[in-house]
């Protein structure tokens, strides 16, 4: 099994490279743990798109009432649309056989630049173990793909794909892993951060700007290890739970 890691999508050269890939994609402030959240409570397609118009166009080929226009820009509701970023948001009233069409600023783009990839799965927190399971299970090579923002750097999705690639590695002879300097640079956050990650988000950039914005409450589900323990798989343009 080879096991790489991207701190943001910038690094992925050519989407064609992932065909063969397991790519897991973590998004943990908001949209990994608002998907997972989502389709928990019975929403049942999300529909990611690179940009609000795209959302839009997308939806005027819907059965109004069959869709809700979900997605934020700079963390808050887009204007017209009837679900932000907050996966408290996304309740069973709200979603439960809903599609949803999803913009967010960097999970959603993050995940439409896998399409090629062979699996391209959504980790988080919230479903860290199930995302780990299935890989294990289903593939050879994994890239784990950090969503970061802006294609900057973010602790949280880092720590997270660290997360994930200790627990991909566990057990398995140190000689036998050629492990990149990301993986390693990534296992060693999360065993530095990995004792309070509720600490850890709520210090973090981007923690720090959610809180700003009266979002302090979502920090607290996405540090929720395994709380929604649910498998958000992106295929031929949709996430849907499987
Ligand atoms: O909604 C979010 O938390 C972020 C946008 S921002 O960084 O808060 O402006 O979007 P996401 O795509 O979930 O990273
Ligand atoms: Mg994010």
């Amino acid at each position: 099994m080879e096991l790489d890691l991207y701190f943001t999508p910038l690094q992925i050269q050519d989407e064609l490279s992932l065909k063969d890939k397991t790519v897991i994609v973590v998004d943990v402030l908001r949209a990994s743990t608002t998907i997972s959240t989502a389709l928990k409570n019975g929403a049942r397609v999300i529909i990611p798109t690179a940009s609000v118009e795209n959302a839009v166009k997308y939806a005027s080929t819907l059965e109004p009432g069959s869709f809700l226009l979900c997605g934020e820009r700079g963390g808050k509701i887009i204007d017209g649309f009837d679900l932000g970023n907050s996966p408290l948001e996304y309740t069973e009233e709200k979603v439960k056989g809903k599609t949803l069409i999803y913009a967010s600023t960097n999970g959603s783009v993050a995940i439409t630049k896998t399409k090629y990839a062979r699996y391209s799965i959504i980790g988080s927190f919230v479903n860290v173990s199930t995302v780990v399971k299935f890989a294990k299970e289903n593939s050879d090579d994994i890239l784990i793909l950090c969503s970061g923002k802006f294609n900057r750097f973010c602790l949280e999705d880092a720590v997270c794909a660290g997360m994930i690639a200790f627990m991909l590695t566990k057990g398995k002879p140190k000689k036998k892993l050629k492990l990149s300097d990301s993986v390693t640079a990534a296992i060693k956050l999360y065993k530095f951060y990995g004792r309070n990650l509720l600490k850890m988000l709520q210090e973090s950039e981007h923690g720090r700007f959610l809180t700003e914005l009266g979002f302090e409450d979502d920090l607290k589900v996405c540090a929720e290890v395994d709380s929604i323990p649910v498998l958000p798989i992106y295929s031929d343009g949709v996430i849907k739970a499987v």
